[in-house]
């Protein structure tokens, strides 16, 4: 493991980001980076500011200041778009849908990564034969896989996960370390928030420890 100091070649990298609600600090300023082929494992205890993070990065929320940069350009939202996919607390699933129908919605909103398909991603995230079963049918546990679907179907190079063993057993723990290993191996990379009590992905991995807040 390293530090999260930038580095000359990054899919992301960040100087002095920094963000706060009503005059209040909750992070910052941030300088790290993020190269294909690795991970940053962001740490911090509840309320650090690791969700506020991940979403100034995937552009849901406006920093105070600072820069982010994809592939060595400022972030713009057409390339927050095409390189980052965000899987957060709530998976963003039509209640009233079925698993497979929610697949497919987002596929044709965010593209598919090449040769894959909602059927195949739903078996890898052990979801065979939930296919038709609605979204508001499925435990907590079977949303955030078909979140992890979703996420293995997108083209999306830099993955930002917020949380992602929560809810799961150990198999899902396996999977996501399985499925951040294999994206990782195939020039991707990812930031996962974590309160530091899973064990991490075993990827080359970079550490960024937000204090702040308990
Ligand atoms: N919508 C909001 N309005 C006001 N304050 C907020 C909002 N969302 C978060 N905060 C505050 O911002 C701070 C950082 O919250 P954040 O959710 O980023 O922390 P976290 O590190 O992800 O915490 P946890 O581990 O509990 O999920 C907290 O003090 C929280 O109370």
């Amino acid at each position: 493991m390293s530090d999260a100091s930038v580095s000359s070649i990054a899919l992301l990298a960040v100087r002095g980001l920094a963000f706060s609600r009503d005059e209040t600090p909750i992070f910052g300023p941030l300088d790290f980076s993020v190269d294909a082929n690795e991970a940053l494992l962001v740490q911090g205890g509840n309320g650090a500011g690791k969700t506020t993070l991940l979403r100034v990065l995937a552009g849901l929320l406006r920093a105070d200041a600072g820069l982010v940069e994809i592939d060595g350009r400022p972030a713009r939202p057409e390339s927050r778009a095409r390189h980052i996919a965000y899987l957060g607390h709530l998976p963003g699933l039509k209640a009233d849908l079925s698993a497979l129908q929610n697949l497919e919605f987002l596929c044709g909103l965010h593209g598919r990564r090449k040769a894959q398909t909602a059927e195949a991603a739903m078996g890898i995230v052990g979801l065979g034969g939930y296919e038709d079963a609605a979204v508001r049918t499925l435990s907590a546990g079977q949303k955030k896989r078909l979140g992890l679907a979703r996420l293995w179907l997108s083209p999306a190079p830099l993955w930002l996960l917020d949380e992602p063993y929560a809810n799961l057993d150990l198999d899902g723990i396996n999977l996501v370390n399985r499925m951040v290993q294999a994206h990782l191996r195939s020039g991707g990379a990812a930031l996962i928030t974590t309160h530091g009590a899973y064990a991490a992905p075993p990827v080359r991995t970079r550490m960024l420890e937000l204090g702040g807040a308990a």
